[in-house]
């Protein structure tokens, strides 16, 4: 049974659920946050972001749990976690779903569902969901937006036929556009993954290794140079696997990046609280599929190895 106004759950609260949780919110949705580190602070202070867009926005009080057993069932259901957790996952979001519940899941990286869709109960449906945004917490509670917000959605799997499965996905860019969201509706959510990853795989690693932003990784001609390569290796390796890229795609996305504020990716913040970096989802998935297809990522996989000892030296040390 679907609630007469649905219900929306956030599966981790971080920068990507804290902001489109609180936009949702704000616009008058009923939603649920599921926090872990963060609870006792949000409990007390509610979510702020500090948007660059949208000025200071807060969310107080927020309807937070600290177990998920103590949610109401949700209809539907944003997950922010890190794909580095995606493991623990399924039982949280089978506890927090309401029968028929439309999973989205917000990550990085490719066939994030694939490997989650066998652990999740039949009745959800499996929705991907890739954030053109710049976030990043600033403190318990505080979230930072620097630019952009626009979500591609796309089916991935459940019991919705093909017209269902479409019209799920207008309902929820519907329901992000109303609340002041930009939202496009995408046929095919693994073509979707892979065009973002352009961007990933190159910024994310890149700003790592080299302590750096988009403005000083854009403004030096060599490392300027290594992200355009390593953008072109990943359209090669999406072609290689069928899809269809956009004709000068890196070309287009580098000079969209050169109107971004300054930017460290969501993988540079990891490095810097010396979290575990999404070197899977956004590297290792990207290197097996082109292997597969027989396309070779040299550039890709010298970074996945740099990016792997910088992670060993300090998840090993503490
Ligand atoms: N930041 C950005 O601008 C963008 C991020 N993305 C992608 O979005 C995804 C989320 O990134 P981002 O929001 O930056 O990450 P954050 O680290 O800011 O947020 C992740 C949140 O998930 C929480 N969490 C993890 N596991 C659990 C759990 N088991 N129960 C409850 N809460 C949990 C974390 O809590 P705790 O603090 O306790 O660890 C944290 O609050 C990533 O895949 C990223 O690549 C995509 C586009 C842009
Ligand atoms: C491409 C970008 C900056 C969102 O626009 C992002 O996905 C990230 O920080 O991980």
């Amino acid at each position: 049974m679907q609630n007469a106004q649905p219900r929306i759950g956030v599966i981790g609260t971080g920068a990507i659920g804290g902001f489109y949780g609180l936009m949702l919110a704000r616009a008058g949705h009923d939603v649920h946050f599921l926090l872990r580190s963060e609870y006792q602070a949000v409990k007390e202070r509610g979510i702020t972001v500090d948007s660059m867009v949208h000025g200071s926005m807060t969310l107080n009080p927020v309807q937070a749990y600290q177990d998920v057993a103590d949610m109401p069932p949700c209809d539907w259901l944003l997950v922010g976690t890190k794909a580095t957790g995606n493991a623990d996952l399924a039982p949280i979001i089978a506890a927090a779903a309401a029968d028929g519940a439309k999973v989205i899941l917000f990550q990085n990286g490719l066939n994030n569902e694939e490997h989650l869709r066998p652990l999740l109960p039949e009745h959800i449906h499996l929705i991907g969901g890739l954030c053109y945004v710049c976030l990043f917490r600033e403190g318990p509670g505080l979230v930072k937006h620097q630019a952009n917000g626009l979500i591609d959605l796309g089916y991935h799997s459940g019991l919705a036929n093909k017209e269902e499965a479409a019209a799920i996905i207008t309902q929820a860019a519907q329901m992000f556009r109303d609340s002041g969201i930009e939202a496009r509706e995408m046929a095919n959510i693994d073509l979707a993954r892979w065009l973002k990853l352009v961007w990933n795989a190159s910024f994310n690693g890149v700003s790592v290794l080299l302590d750096a932003g988009t403005d000083a990784l854009l403004k030096n001609p060599a490392s300027r140079q290594l992200i355009g390569d390593l953008m072109e290796e990943v359209v090669g390796a999406a072609e290689a696997c069928g899809h269809a890229v956009p004709e000068d795609y890196a070309a287009k996305l580098l000079k969209a990046t050169r109107h971004m504020p300054d930017y460290y990716p969501s993988m540079y913040h990891d490095w810097l609280h010396k979290r575990p970096m999404e070197l899977d989802s956004l590297y290792g998935e990207a290197l097996r599929l082109g292997a597969e297809a027989g396309f070779s990522m040299p550039r890709t996989g010298a970074l996945l190895n740099m990016l792997q000892f910088v992670q060993d030296n300090y998840t090993q040390t503490e």
